[in-house]
């Protein structure tokens, strides 16, 4: 993390659930991967300034951007996330409801792309997406996100930078190139409109027009 993060980072108090959070992963033996702690501020502040009420994300780990989605979220407000393993959802669901929002959470467990046709198939339609599973799946993950926005919904990509792979030519792998193809897409696809924040691993920010 840069110098002028952590200043930013220190600015504010520790939030309790976001902290039992990072504790739980710990002892769980569970990948401390959590999006940033600026990036859950933001992504709080952005369900709240879109008003939505119904949020899917897709990649739940512990809960940690689950909570920062949630506490967006008005008094009807839904989330559902997408998680591959159930440990991981039952870990996310019982931090959810450790911070007083396990009522607003919905987890469909198993490979999101399978979760996602069976919310298409269902007619499904949300005014919010958080991206942030497997990075081979981001563009089918748009893909996907676009068929099932509202209009004027927003989508939001975590890691857009993978940690420096994304602008390291000698990186061609398939996250890589994945994660290069979502990039190219959401600055260039006329339906949306969007910008990418280039601090800490990177986040993309669009809205379907
Ligand atoms: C970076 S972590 C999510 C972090 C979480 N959004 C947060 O900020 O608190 C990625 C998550 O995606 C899940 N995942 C990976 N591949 C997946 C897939 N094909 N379908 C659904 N979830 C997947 C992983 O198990 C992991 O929990
Ligand atoms: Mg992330």
């Amino acid at each position: 993390m840069f110098l002028n993060e952590q200043y930013v980072d220190s600015l504010y108090a520790k939030d309790a659930d976001l902290e039992r959070v990072k504790t739980v992963l710990a002892e769980r033996g569970m990948p401390d991967i959590s999006v940033a702690e600026g990036y859950g501020r933001l992504l709080t502040m952005l369900v709240r300034l879109k008003g939505a009420d119904s949020v899917l994300e897709i990649g739940a780990l512990g809960g940690y951007s689950g909570i920062c989605l949630a506490r967006g979220m008005g008094e009807e407000g839904k989330l559902v996330s997408l998680e591959l393993l159930q440990h991981y959802a039952d870990v996310a669901k019982a931090n959810m409801e450790a911070a007083g929002l396990g009522g607003k959470v919905e987890y469909l467990v198993g490979d999101a792309k399978a979760s996602l046709a069976r919310l298409a198939a269902e007619g499904r339609k949300f005014d919010f997406f958080f991206i942030d599973a497997d990075k081979e799946g981001y563009p089918v993950y748009l893909d996907y996100a676009m068929e099932l926005a509202k209009p004027g919904a927003l989508i939001v990509g975590d890691n857009i930078f993978l940690r420096g792979r994304t602008i390291d030519d000698a990186k061609q792998g398939p996250a890589v190139r994945a994660v290069r193809s979502f990039n190219e897409r959401i600055a260039t696809d006329e339906r949306l409109l969007s910008t990418v924040i280039p601090g800490y691993d990177g986040l993309a920010i669009a809205i379907v027009k």
